[in-house]
């Protein structure tokens, strides 16, 4: 009986010991330091997403290594009436040889009329000019002073108190938006450009819209200008909506906090209804962004009477706010001051003188009459 007992502890130790065993073996199993188990990732079936590509840059970097200073306001202006002076004396010069005849006889008055005529004048302002004279000397006789009174009455005719001042300047924060149009080659890239050394002369900053997209030189050309003096130019690709541009532009000019930015656009005139959805759309998404504070009508002053046509197609599909005459180096038609004037209701706010870079003057009656006279 002893040693049966003794036999059931014997199994029953045994059996704890065997448990204790499995136990013990399956505590220090979970306990040993295995490395946890990392869940495999899920597979993303999704293709790579790549880090964002830099936006192509719309806006071209200057790439000029040193950069023009414009001509300062001073020495342009002297320089450029003296240029004005030079092309334009002729009409004053002749007008007061004939003025300063002892007889004034009708053959006399013809060649007055003749001689303002020829400067494109215009007919009507042509004669109320001659007819202003005759009665002024009718009244105060032969004057002693034939430059004076003839000065006077010139400066008249130009409208020595229109507003020409260039609105460059935005309101709330916005910069100034100028839009330049124009027939093709009057000179508006080129326009743009001298504008632009203008502004960044006094310190301003700019942005150049190269909205003419239709003509991929005149783009390069632009970004050309740009690059000289350090503006950006925003360009698309060649045949790019032109209000995309103009409208990217705005809106480089809004987000840098530029002061102002000149949109130069396509001038294309086949025919009118397409000249007024281009220019109107180019307006209106323009203005989504910024008010356009000035509308630049660019015409060659070599051109006469065509150059008043366009004009007149121009002023009628958008509101023209000012008149840029170029090329008036290359031509003793002054005159057309007056009659692209009284044709749009419009001032000359600039005068082109030349195809140097600062060859820009704001215009001034009274300057330019001087000019006139010689
Ligand atoms: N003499 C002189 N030439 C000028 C003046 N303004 C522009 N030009 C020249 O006129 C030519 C035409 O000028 P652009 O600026 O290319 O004319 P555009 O109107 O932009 O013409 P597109 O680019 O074809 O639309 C260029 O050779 C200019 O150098 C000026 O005031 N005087």
């Amino acid at each position: 009986m002893e040693s049966s007992l003794l036999l059931i502890l014997i199994i029953a130790l045994l059996a704890v010991a065997v448990i204790g065993i499995g136990v013990g073996l399956v505590i220090s199993s979970r306990g040993k330091s295995t490395p946890p188990v990392v869940e495999a990732p899920p597979v993303d079936t999704t293709p790579p997403v790549e880090a964002p590509e830099a936006e192509a840059p719309v806006a071209e970097a200057p790439t000029a290594p040193t950069l023009e200073r414009p001509e300062g306001r001073e020495s342009r202006l002297v320089r450029l009436r003296q240029r004005l002076a030079g092309s334009q004396g002729g009409l004053g010069r002749g007008l007061l040889a004939l003025l300063s005849r002892d007889r004034l006889d009708e053959d006399t008055w013809e060649s007055i009329e003749d001689t303002l005529l020829t400067a494109d004048v215009g007919v009507a302002p042509t004669q109320e000019l001659v007819e202003k004279l005759r009665t002024r000397l009718r009244v105060e006789g032969a004057p002693e002073d034939a430059r004076g009174v003839l000065r006077e009455e010139l400066l008249n005719l130009v409208g020595p108190d229109m507003d020409r001042a260039l609105r460059v300047s935005g309101a709330d924060g916005r910069p100034g938006v100028v839009l330049v149009v124009g027939v093709n080659g009057a000179g508006k890239t080129t326009t743009v450009g001298k504008i632009s050394r203008i502004l960044v002369a006094d310190d301003r900053k700019v942005v150049l819209g190269a909205a003419d997209t239709f003509r991929a030189a005149a783009v390069e050309q632009l970004a050309t200008w740009g690059e000289r003096v350090g503006v950006d130019v925003v360009r698309g690709p060649e045949g790019t909506d032109p209000a995309s541009v103009a409208f990217e532009a705005v809106k480089e000019g809004v987000d840098t906090g530029a002061d102002t930015v000149i949109v130069d656009t396509a001038g294309r005139l086949q025919n009118k209804a397409g000249l007024m959805d281009e220019l109107g759309k180019v307006k209106r998404v323009i203005e989504k962004q910024a008010p356009v504070t000035e509308v630049l009508l660019v015409l060659d002053a070599t051109t006469g009477q065509n150059g008043l046509i366009q004009a007149r197609v121009f002023s009628e599909v958008v509101d023209v706010t000012g008149i840029v005459l170029t090329k008036l180096d290359g031509s003793a038609k002054g005159g057309i001051v007056v009659q692209v004037q009284r044709e749009l209701g419009v001032p000359v706010k600039l005068v082109g003188l030349g195809e140097g870079a600062d060859d820009l003057a704001p215009f001034d009656a009274g300057a330019f009459v001087d000019a006139l006279l010689g």
